[in-house]
């Protein structure tokens, strides 16, 4: 790739005492289609996220996302820049509408003028006008606009995760961590939500990421994949030479997840 668009870490390693969940990792996610992050458990996945939404704070490394590089960034930086995640379990306000979770989401979108939240104005009325648009734009790509009403506790599970993206999608990322969205969900959901983030990326355009055990998924939802081992990088490339090479196959496949092979 190498063309400074996308998202690139170079030489990443975190501790957490004895144990290294990042050794050294390099490796690069383009700004078009979707990457695919892979490994078996405990592979630093997670870690990875977490490091890039300045969740983390590495040992050595640096993280960029077109071409700039996020080290002095904090969480709250980072999502204004345009790096939005979302979580293994969906975070949700359980007391806020649908809407409002999604709304929340706005608030990357670099809308507050800093004189304003000094003074405590908050956001003018066309900001406002503007994050309703981009709410119920965002609702609607994940297909939640006739439950824009509704609480999170009276949706099923795999409503809940898309109420978790839309809210990143509202937030006009760049760069766009999805772990494991598909978790807990039947294959029905899985598939409707892989054409979702596949229409997500097509019309919106960010560098996403999706961290997924299912290799079959993987295969459908992603044109780029990273392979990650022990916290150490193995390979990267298309899905079917990943899943082909090697060295994959001797970590990732060897592992308890081939049974989705
Ligand atoms: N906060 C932490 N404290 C101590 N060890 C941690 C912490 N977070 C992660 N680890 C360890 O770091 C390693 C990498 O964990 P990580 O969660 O990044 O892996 P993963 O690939 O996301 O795994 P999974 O697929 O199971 O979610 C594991 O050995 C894990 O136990």
């Amino acid at each position: 790739m190498n063309d400074s668009t996308g998202l690139q870490v170079d030489d990443l390693s975190v501790e957490f005492g004895a144990v290294t969940a990042l050794n050294h990792v390099s490796c690069e996610f383009p700004a078009s289609g979707i990457s695919g992050l892979l490994g078996p458990n405990g592979a630093g996945k997670t870690t990875l996220l977490n490091v890039v939404s300045g969740f983390q704070v590495p040992s050595s490394g640096s993280v960029r996302v077109n071409g700039s590089d996020l080290a002095a960034d904090g969480i709250r930086a980072r999502v204004l820049s345009g790096v939005v995640r979302t979580f293994q379990t969906v975070r949700l306000l359980e007391k806020e509408t649908v809407f409002d979770n999604v709304a929340l989401g706005c608030e990357g979108l670099q809308r507050h003028s800093p004189l304003r939240q000094v003074l405590g104005i908050g956001k003018g009325r066309a900001a406002r006008r503007r994050d309703h648009d981009v709410t119920i734009d965002a609702l609607a790509m994940v297909g939640l606009g006739s439950l824009a009403q509704r609480m999170p506790a009276e949706l099923p599970y795999a409503k809940r995760r898309l109420v978790e993206i839309a809210r990143a999608i509202a937030g006009s990322p760049k760069v766009l961590l999805l772990d494991e969205p598909m978790a807990g969900m039947d294959r029905e959901a899985r598939l409707a939500l892989l054409d979702t983030l596949v229409e997500v990326q097509g019309s919106l355009g960010m560098t996403m990421v999706v961290v997924e055990h299912d290799i079959d998924m993987v295969r459908r939802l992603c044109t780029h994949v990273v392979v990650l081992a022990g916290g150490a990088f193995v390979a990267a490339g298309p899905p079917d030479e990943i899943v082909a090479d090697p060295r994959v196959q001797a970590t990732y496949f060897g592992a308890e997840d081939a049974r989705h092979q």
